[in-house]
């Protein structure tokens, strides 16, 4: 019976029309409840399920090639809707300005990520569309920093569909990938415990060894020319896999990127960053088998990590005892993926992001050779013996030039460029962000590269390493010549967030910090570096590629050793 209605049903049907219609209706599924990365089985179902299917009910009255033609006309329809509603006048965004190319599809950003420029491409925007620009689809960026404590601190917004790649095929989210704000506390604990003063404290024997090491390479190679992006990255992950699990790599006693671990790692993050433009292409993905280099950086982290979890603990002091909870002491635990999981984004997120930031700071001072003798002079004053900076972290903290230099160089180059995207969530009926009323469903973020060089956060010279910014002074002397007096200095500390802000915020801030100190402490007091005749300094920045993280090109200098 239902059979014979449903016949006589497609014998009297245009075909044309019914295909339109289930386009349509397809473009309204996806439209009102599939934009988020879906499953990619809905994918299969609704772009070829459906038509191949809907076509064969009409096999009778259509040769093959106006089936093939039908299901093309299907995919037409819904492709065209798609762009249509997305430059239209009812469109949620449509207020909003933004290049015609971002407001049509993802890809607009995927290609920025992929030529590496991102960050100042977005910039570019800001200057010419305005405090508030959309940059996808259903995606805004502000460059304002009234926007940042709605954004990240208020916990209202969870991360966006951007995180999709820190999930694994299991179901397991990497801490930074976990966007319930429940879970992310539980997640969190564990981490705190890792950071707290008590923890950081017996990392600090460690971090010194790592830098008397890096010290130690870089003495026997004074006189000639050095990378110092080599070494740095050298000196990252040495200790990050020191202070993780106790782990040795051997890169700084071997003066090479051992494993070739460095540069997979960048391989790596250039891929994901990618595709957590175009989330929806992630789960497709998952079905095919992971490039090399992805499987690499998982076993990198997963050899550490399962013959630590499966010794049943080291009772090293570690970061790694503490995520663990190898004392017991409290009651929530990871779980062994979670584990598994964490200790990875341990090694990537610690290694790699402080290496950057020592590098940018070699660049700057490379540029403005009087900041590095003014902080060595700090130093010096701090430390009048040689070697007690080594062996006493714990003054650093203080050093209020060090610091300034530090906040400058995150400020100008902050490791992570661009990203940290955050989602007005459905069923919250939109958001009032820095005084915009931005719909349900958008995706939302503040362009921190953009924001820490906007004039009206930091001036005078915004684009120039000044680290005096940072400092109380009655006058200033600018690095242009000339004095200004207080009330012309303007350093907005709201708008800094090389770490991000609020809950989510970096969980190793406390180690990076100590890190970073160290190393400029020891390294500049005892060399003296110049540009050697390879770098082109002019062409430093350039070379930078923002996916998500800083991929960096060399920094190679003359290191000469000073009379001490
Ligand atoms: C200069 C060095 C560093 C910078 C600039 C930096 C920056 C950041 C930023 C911006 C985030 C937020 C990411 C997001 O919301 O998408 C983040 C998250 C994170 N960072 Fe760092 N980081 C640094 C060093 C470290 C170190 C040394 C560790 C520890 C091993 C670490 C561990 C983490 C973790 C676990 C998260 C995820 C936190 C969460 O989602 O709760 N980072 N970092």
């Amino acid at each position: 019976m239902t059979r014979r209605i449903l016949r006589n049903v497609f014998d009297r049907a245009d075909p044309t029309t019914a295909i339109g219609v289930a386009a349509a209706a397809c473009y309204l599924l996806y439209h009102r409840y599939l934009y988020r990365a879906p499953r990619p089985v809905v994918h299969l179902v609704l772009l070829l399920l459906v038509p191949v299917a809907l076509v064969s009910l009409f096999a009778r009255r259509l040769s093959v090639i106006q089936q093939c033609s039908h299901v093309l006309i299907y995919w037409t329809i819904v492709a065209a809707l798609t762009v249509l509603y997305r430059i239209s006048p009812l469109h949620p965004l449509a207020r909003y300005p933004g290049p015609l190319a971002a407001k049509l599809s993802k890809f607009y950003l995927a290609n920025l990520i992929v030529k590496g420029r991102a960050h100042e491409n977005i910039r570019a925007l800001h200057r010419d569309y305005g405090d508030v620009v959309r940059i996808g689809p259903n995606e805004l960026s502000f460059n304002r920093s009234d926007a940042i404590p709605t954004i990240y601190a208020e916990k209202t917004m969870p991360k966006g569909p951007y995180y999709i790649t820190r999930q694994s095929l299991d179901g397991v989210v990497q801490i930074d990938g976990v966007s319930d704000f429940k879970e992310h506390a539980r997640r969190s604990k564990p981490w705190a415990k890792a950071m707290n003063g008590t923890a950081i404290k017996t990392y600090q024997p460690i971090v010194s060894s790592t830098v008397a090491e890096l010290i130690e390479q870089l003495d026997k190679r004074v006189g000639g020319e050095v990378n110092m992006s080599d070494w740095m990255n050298f000196y990252g992950f040495d200790l990050m896999g020191r202070v993780v699990f106790g782990r040795e790599w051997g890169m700084l006693r071997e003066a090479r990127d051992v494993g070739d671990y460095c540069h997979t790692i960048d391989k790596c993050v250039i891929m994901l960053a990618w595709l957590s433009q175009v989330p929806w292409i992630y789960p497709i993905m998952q079905l095919l088998s992971p490039p090399a280099e992805v499987n690499k950086m998982k076993e990198m982290g997963d050899n550490s990590c399962i013959a630590r979890i499966d010794s049943g603990g080291s009772g090293t002091k570690d970061l790694y005892y503490y995520l663990m909870n190898e004392d017991g002491s409290s009651k929530s635990q990871l779980t062994r993926k979670e584990g598994l999981s964490d200790g990875v984004v341990a090694i990537i997120a610690g290694s790699d992001t402080a290496a950057t930031a020592l590098t940018h700071l070699c660049y700057y001072f490379l540029q403005r050779p009087e900041c590095l003798r003014r902080l060595r002079h700090e130093i010096e004053e701090v430390y009048p013996s040689l070697g007690d900076e080594l062996e006493d972290l714990a003054r650093q903290a203080d050093m209020l030039y060090l610091n300034a230099c530090l906040n400058e160089t995150l400020r100008l180059l902050p490791p992570v460029l661009t990203g940290l995207q955050r989602s007005v969530e459905d069923g919250t009926g939109g958001a009032m962000i820095a005084g915009y009323f931005v719909p349900e469903g958008t995706e939302v973020s503040v362009h921190h590269y953009s924001v820490q060089r906007n004039p009206k956060e930091f001036s005078p010279l915004p684009d120039t390493f000044w680290p005096d910014r940072w400092l109380e002074q009655d006058t200033y002397v600018l690095p242009t010549g000339g004095a200004i007096d207080r009330a012309q200095v303007h350093t907005n500390r709201n708008a800094f967030m090389p770490f991000s802000v609020g809950l989510q915020q970096c969980a190793g801030k406390n180690l990076a910090l100590l890190e970073l100190r160290a190393v400029a402490c020891a390294l500049f007091r005892r060399f003296d570096m110049t540009p050697s005749e390879k770098s082109n300094l002019e062409n430093y920045e350039r070379g930078l590629m923002d996916v998500y993280v800083t991929v960096k090109g060399p920094l190679y200098v003359h290191l000469t050793a000073r009379q001490l």
